[in-house]
């Protein structure tokens, strides 16, 4: 069957004439601009309490304020003008030219707050949470210019955890904080990082710590820093600065070609930041913050060695420590206890449940043949709408399946570890331009990653546990918008299921009498799981069928065909990218 001619027809895409996307001038329905109204009917499907991205517009008195220093805003100017103009700037964001009313001025009004987006916070000392980013301005003396590229960027209102987390950072308090994915943790702990830097100005050096347990999530979490950062000075020539900790920046401060000094927050995944601090080429000694962002991951098994040993580098007194996840269990929250001073517990919503935007399906598919079936189905129904992600347990099934999809001339694309980072960066870039409609993923990229417009995640294998389902599904259903997840199984999948079924019933999906039942796990079958071993008879995944609906013998020759098409695709990408190999090797 030629799948493409199906998915072309399913795929319900507009061609536009003016064609707004990078690529080749098409423009998924489903993938709305950034700053597109929903419809009435989705604005009314929003359930009030989880409408975290209230698009208000700006209110009058921001945009006043927008207006009276447009100077320091303007776009054009030299950095050191930019420099000039925020000098001058300073000082003025005096209260009486801002007479913003906080909204929130007391508990009552805090309880309101807290009751109408279900978050529960607990602690000592509790402060109130804000209930716009103008609250920030009577109560902490937001700095305007910060204000000012929130705007710009669109962010009006802040989000729930926001709301939560903004006041506490900005008190000073350790915060362990868990919010549904796609909820705007990475604002959350943004904000109050660079208004601490800015307050911070005397000190020269790093003052904030950012750890992600990826490149791909690090380097997102600059972006959206640099952002925030844009045209704020420190003093006349020094602008705030951020970094990311790449390979050529950590070679360069290792070689002390860039004075550590130079830098006020960085961000970095564990591994690159020891790597860095045991050739001693990065001073932690005027550092103020450390966010563990994922935190839930960086405390696992495979990080937690990491994450201690970059704890028992930040030897500053005082340090405040926060964490971030959409997922937080309880032994995270043992070993938060244990380093961090106070701290102040938000949970917004349920905290083992998936974002509620998302509409959560299981399709038993009987075997690893019914999956591709599945697909198939899909695809020939008009459900298979781009873009899609679809999740798979390894770099092997990963790559299987992106050859049986290929071979459907289906437009997709493969990440996994064994892929360059100069091939994940294209890849990712032609997901995000429309270019590319499906993309095939492990779960290196089931954290954290904000694709803003996925219209479907497919689990074509069951996630490992219930948090990396969470995770997963959280690729769609962001900012606001709705989204739909299909997990397909086996019966193999028979104990591994269960707790996704949970999930579904504390994300309060309708969960049938059958999935009910079947969702108990026993005491054993808890056992089995937390040994990894995911179904009934053998070891994980061990006798899984591979990826094809098509007999061995045509198997072969097809293999034989796609090796080739394969191997001049690779000669043609080498030859077209060795300068950027070669600066990847360098780096
Ligand atoms: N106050 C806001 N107003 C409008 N949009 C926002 C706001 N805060 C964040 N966003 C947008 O919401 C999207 C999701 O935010 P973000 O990536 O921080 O989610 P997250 O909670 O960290 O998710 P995950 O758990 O998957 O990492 C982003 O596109 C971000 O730009």
């Amino acid at each position: 069957m030629d799948i493409f001619r199906v998915l072309t027809r399913g795929a319900a895409i507009n061609k536009k004439a003016d064609g707004v996307s990078k690529g080749k001038g098409v423009d998924y329905s489903m993938n709305k601009a950034k700053d597109a109204k929903p419809t009435e009917r989705e604005e009314f499907q929003m359930a009030k309490e989880l409408d975290f991205f209230r698009n208000k517009r700006i209110v009058n008195k921001v945009s006043n304020l927008k207006e009276d220093e447009g100077t320091a805003v303007a776009g054009g100017e030299s950095d050191e003008d930019a420099g000039k103009d925020a000098e001058e700037n300073e000082g003025e964001d005096d209260e009486d030219s801002l007479d913003f009313q906080p909204k929130i001025t007391n508990q009552k009004e805090a309880n309101a707050l807290r009751k109408s987006y279900k978050g529960n916070v607990t602690g000592e000392d509790v402060p109130l949470p804000i209930g716009s980013f103008e609250d920030l301005i009577t109560r902490f003396s937001f700095d305007k210019r910060l204000l000012n590229n929130l705007i710009e960027n669109h962010f009006t209102e802040p989000t729930p955890i926001q709301c939560e987390s903004i006041p506490m950072a900005l008190k000073g308090r350790d915060t362990l904080a868990c919010a549904p994915t796609g909820s705007g943790k990475t604002l959350a702990f943004l904000i109050p990082l660079l208004q601490q830097a800015i307050d911070d100005k005397e000190t020269q050096g790093l003052k904030g710590l950012i750890i992600s347990p990826t490149k791909e999530l690090a380097n997102q979490i600059f972006i959206e820093c640099i952002k925030l950062s844009q045209r704020i000075f420190l003093d006349k020539k020094r602008p705030l600065q951020v970094a990311l900790l790449s390979k050529s920046l950590s070679m360069k401060l290792k070689n002390k070609v860039i004075s550590d000094k130079k830098y006020d927050i960085i961000i970095s995944t564990p591994l690159r930041l020891i790597d860095v601090m045991k050739s001693e080429a990065l001073d932690l000694s005027s550092l103020k913050n450390i966010i563990f962002d994922e935190a839930d991951k960086l405390f696992d098994k495979t990080f937690v060695e990491q994450s201690d040993a970059i704890l028992d580098l930040c030897s500053t007194k005082n340090l405040r420590k926060s964490m971030f996840s959409a997922t937080i269990p309880s032994s995270v929250e043992d070993i938060a206890n244990s380093i961090m001073l106070d701290p102040i517990r938000i949970i917004i919503g349920h905290k083992e449940a998936a974002n509620a935007n998302i509409e959560q399906r299981l399709v038993y598919c009987g075997n690893e043949e019914g999956k591709l079936i599945a697909i198939r189905q899909l695809v020939q129904e008009g459900e298979f709408k781009p873009p899609i992600i679809i999740f798979l347990e390894s770099i092997t099934r990963a790559k299987a399946l992106y050859h049986e999809l290929m071979y459907d001339r289906m437009n997709v694309d493969v990440i996994h570890a064994e892929r360059t980072p100069t091939q994940r960066t294209k890849i990712i870039e032609r997901f995000k331009s429309g270019e590319l409609w499906c993309l095939i993923c492990t779960d290196v990229l089931a954290r954290g990653i904000d694709f803003k417009g996925v219209n479907l995640v497919i689990n074509y294998d069951v996630p490992r546990n219930a948090q990396a389902y969470v995770h997963r599904i959280g690729r769609t259903g962001r900012g606001g918008r709705s989204g739909k997840a299909i997990t397909l199984y086996t019966k193999l999948d028979s104990i591994a299921i269960k707790p996704i079924v949970n999930v579904m019933k504390q994300s309060g999906c309708e969960v049938s009498g059958w999935m009910e039942r079947m969702s108990k796990l026993t005491k054993k079958e808890k056992q089995q799981l937390k040994n990894g071993q995911r179904h009934p008879t053998t070891k994980d995944g061990k006798d899984r069928a591979q990826i094809s609906t098509v007999p061995q013998i045509d198997r072969k020759k097809r293999q034989r065909k796609q090796d080739m098409i394969e191997g001049s695709k690779r000669r043609k990408y080498r030859d077209s990218h060795k300068d950027e190999e070669k600066e990847d090797e360098s780096s």
